[in-house]
């Protein structure tokens, strides 16, 4: 390794990049690929080099996740596409009921794509050319708040795309069950209220005005939609998480393509029984139409798609 004094703009980007890489190994794949203290020592050797050469301080460095800027507020963010709700499905009958509705009305085969309804807070990202220029909350589904310095402190959400992408993708934003366990211990330790559930932990979290105070909360993310446009030639929701991987962002891997019924039925039954031991809570399973252009010939109600629906587990009993 060159002294910090002689290394160039090339080998700062080439260390932006490595640790970027590194990061990206760790929180959305899972798989670290060095050592805590390499990747420590590579940090500080690049936050060395932004303190001799600021002007080569690029907005997608790691050490620009958490700024020091307090915000006074939230400022509004109209999404470019509305972000849509759900409709809900109780019994394993409406599921069936809906199964054979959308039967009826679409041609051609029909798969499904059966995904893990996280029981967190959506959340819209926007890319411009790869770089990530702002997050939003979900707010009325048209209008937001700018939560951008707050997401920034999410480890698993890249500051950089792989693919020089401009677009708006959607997903939703929780905390770990093993980070609300903690927090609230420390929480219990400081005489302070418990949080009741991770969701509220975590919409406090990205509600913080000081984005020191929101990484504290060490959330994640896990991404499942887009604002499409014809570039990213998507025309299943299994190829946008194949698109979504390629990008870079963390998607959830309990997902399966079903064919029928019986296999939906099976993904929901298998998912309830893993629930209790995922390391995130989930609510329920969504089940979408995975065809594109079957999800376009159904469209939406006024607030959600006839292409997807919600089966909602039993609130879950916590184990005291
Ligand atoms: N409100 C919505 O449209 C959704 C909400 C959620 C959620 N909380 N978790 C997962 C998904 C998903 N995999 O699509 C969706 S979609």
């Amino acid at each position: 390794m060159k002294e910090i004094k002689e290394m160039t703009l090339d080998d700062y980007q080439d260390l932006k990049e490595q640790l970027n890489q590194l990061a990206y190994a760790y929180y959305v794949l899972d798989k670290p690929q060095a050592e805590d203290a390499v990747y420590d020592q590579m940090y500080r050797q690049l936050e060395n080099l932004e303190k001799i050469h600021p002007d080569w301080l690029s907005p997608d460095s790691p050490t620009q996740r958490i700024g020091d800027q307090v915000l006074a507020g939230f400022e509004k963010v109209t999404h470019l596409e509305p972000l849509y709700s759900l409709a809900n499905a109780f019994s394993e009958e409406e599921v069936v009921a809906f199964i054979d509705r959308v039967q009826n009305q679409v041609s051609g085969p029909l798969t499904f794509m059966c995904e893990c309804k996280i029981d967190g807070l959506s959340i819209s990202l926007r890319y411009e050319d790869g770089l990530f220029v702002q997050g939003a909350t979900r707010g009325d589904g048209r209008v937001g708040e700018n939560i951008t310095s707050n997401l920034r402190t999410i480890k698993a959400l890249p500051l950089r795309l792989q693919k020089p992408v401009s677009g708006e993708f959607r997903g939703e934003a929780y905390m770990p069950k093993a980070v609300f366990q903690k927090l609230n211990e420390s929480r219990d330790l400081a005489g302070l209220a418990p949080f009741a559930n991770p969701r509220n932990a975590a919409a406090g979290g990205l509600r913080q005005i000081n984005p020191k105070e929101a990484a504290k909360r060490q959330l994640n993310i896990f991404m499942y939609g887009a604002v499409y446009n014809e570039d990213y030639q998507i025309d299943s929701q299994a190829q946008l998480f194949d698109f979504l991987q390629e990008l870079g962002l963390r998607t959830n891997p309990l997902r399966r393509l079903c064919h029928n019924k019986e296999e939906i039925m099976a993904y929901i039954q298998e998912v309830g029984q893993k629930r209790a031991d995922l390391p995130y809570e989930i609510d329920g399973v969504v089940i979408k139409v995975n065809q594109v252009a079957q999800q376009s010939s159904l469209g939406y109600t006024v607030k959600a798609p006839r292409w997807a629906i919600a089966y909602k587990f039993k609130a879950q009993v916590e184990a005291t």
